[in-house]
């Protein structure tokens, strides 16, 4: 029989060499790679290598001290696991080592490297936190790091890196509107901007009111990207890029028309489900937004194929997997989509663009680029001058710049942008 927590511990190891060696997403791999662990474990599985990657940066700083030589990969992410183990999640020592130990001794190749592993761990425990605690907060990786301070500057970059070691609180959008009911019957805390912010980590089908679709995860940052669409009742509104549906959910919330349009089927079928529990209708249609036709639509979001660089709090391991060489290709993808959206509003109609990335090519750049291709759009600052929206947020060519060091004191926000154009009466 295995050691107890071998096989979670062994599956976080898989999955940090999947982001690491082959550069795949958590997202990608999850559920299959835990599938074959009982519910609990699969849990501490993701949140074992979602944690080690997270802190994978001090965790090498760290080791940097006792490793004369960078080990293979296997042994390299046992040793930062355990880092993570000891100083972040607070595991106990002697469970950690044995785990450490145990996960190389059961892989053949690195077997071999068991003693030495528990040598490394040893001095590592000898040191205390107070070493780990001085070294600096992980640090994004350069390729990311160098674009962002060139656009926002060292301090606020920091500030960001700090954002993302501390990870997200879960937030809910309340389907009536009444933030304070939710907060109370959940026990969050109703932010400004109308969600509900939960600190304690939970499972949120166990919240009171999932079942009646009272409410639905999603981040405050995102949930500001819905609102600045202003839908109205009996307005027909397309969301081009749907799933899995948050801010389909907002709009058909207020009683609009809605279209849902995602060019995953898979995706949309998550739309369709989330529809479903909150009691909400709209149409859903599973096609390629760049040549389906329709509309002349009130009112249209583009909440575009992206980055997600303003995800890296609940997505530690996007830095890791990721190397911006397939970014241009977003870029390209949007202005592309930006230009379907125009064509399928109606004169005097709007649109919401919006991408939960940091990366100004995907934010501030694709709105001047717009302008410069439609002189007739107009950018409204007003429409993102939200509650719980700072003043300074909303940047010279209109559109709101949100960062996940914003509302740093209540958990901090995803990183987003979100511009309204306004389209010229016939
Ligand atoms: C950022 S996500 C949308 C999130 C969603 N608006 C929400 O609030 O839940 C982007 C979506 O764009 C979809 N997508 C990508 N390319 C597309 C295209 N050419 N046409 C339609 N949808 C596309 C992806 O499948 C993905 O679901």
């Amino acid at each position: 029989m295995s050691k107890p927590g071998l096989a979670p511990r062994r599956a976080a190891l898989a999955l940090m060499e999947g982001v690491l060696e082959e550069r795949r997403l958590l997202s990608e791999m999850l559920p299959g790679a835990v599938a074959h662990l009982a519910p609990d474990e699969r849990a501490r599985a993701q949140r074992l290598a979602t944690g080690a990657l997270r802190w994978l940066d001090r965790a090498d700083r760290s080791l940097g001290r006792y490793l004369k030589r960078r080990p293979d990969l296997a042994v390299h992410n046992a040793l930062r696991l355990a880092l993570f183990e000891l100083w972040v999640d607070g595991a106990k020592p002697h469970a950690v080592v044995d785990g450490a130990v145990a996960a190389v001794s059961a892989r053949k190749e690195t077997a071999r490297q068991a003693g030495f592993v528990n040598a490394v761990l040893r001095n590592v425990l000898r040191d205390g936190p107070e070493a780990w605690e001085a070294l600096p907060v992980p640090q994004l990786p350069k390729w990311l790091r160098k674009p962002l301070i060139a656009d926002y500057g060292k301090p606020a970059v920091a500030a960001m890196e700090a954002a993302h070691a501390a990870g997200a609180p879960l937030d809910l959008t309340p389907r009536d509107g009444d933030v304070a009911a939710l907060a109370q019957a959940t026990g969050g805390e109703a932010l400004p901007s109308g969600s509900v912010r939960l600190s304690r980590t939970t499972q949120v089908s166990r919240l009171p009111g999932y079942d009646d679709g009272a409410f639905w995860v999603q981040d405050a940052a995102a949930a500001l990207a819905g609102q600045a669409l202003a839908a109205g009742r009996g307005e027909r509104v397309l969301d081009l890029c749907a799933a899995p549906g948050g801010k389909t959910l907002q709009f058909a919330a207020t009683g609009a028309a809605v279209t849902a349009l995602d060019i995953s089927e898979g995706r949309m079928t998550r739309v369709s489900e989330n529809l479903a529990r909150c009691g909400l209708e709209a149409e859903t249609v599973v096609a390629d937004a760049l040549d389906w036709e329709g509309g002349p639509f009130d009112a249209v979001l583009l909440d575009a194929p992206c980055s997600a660089t303003g995800t890296i709090r609940r997505h530690p391991d996007l830095p890791h997997a990721k190397d911006g060489t397939d970014f241009p290709d977003l870029f390209a993808l949007q202005e592309r989509l930006i230009d379907r959206a125009v064509a399928l509003t109606r004169p005097g109609g709007r649109i919401v663009y919006c991408t939960c990335s940091l990366l100004i090519d995907e934010g501030e750049e694709q709105v001047r680029d717009a302008l410069a291709r439609h002189p007739d759009l107009r950018v409204d600052p007003e429409a993102v001058a939200l509650p719980g929206v700072d003043p300074s947020w909303i940047g010279d060519e209109g559109g709101l710049r949100l960062r996940p060091d914003y509302w740093g004191e209540t958990g901090g926000m995803d990183g987003f942008f979100i511009a309204v154009f306004r389209v010229p009466k016939a």
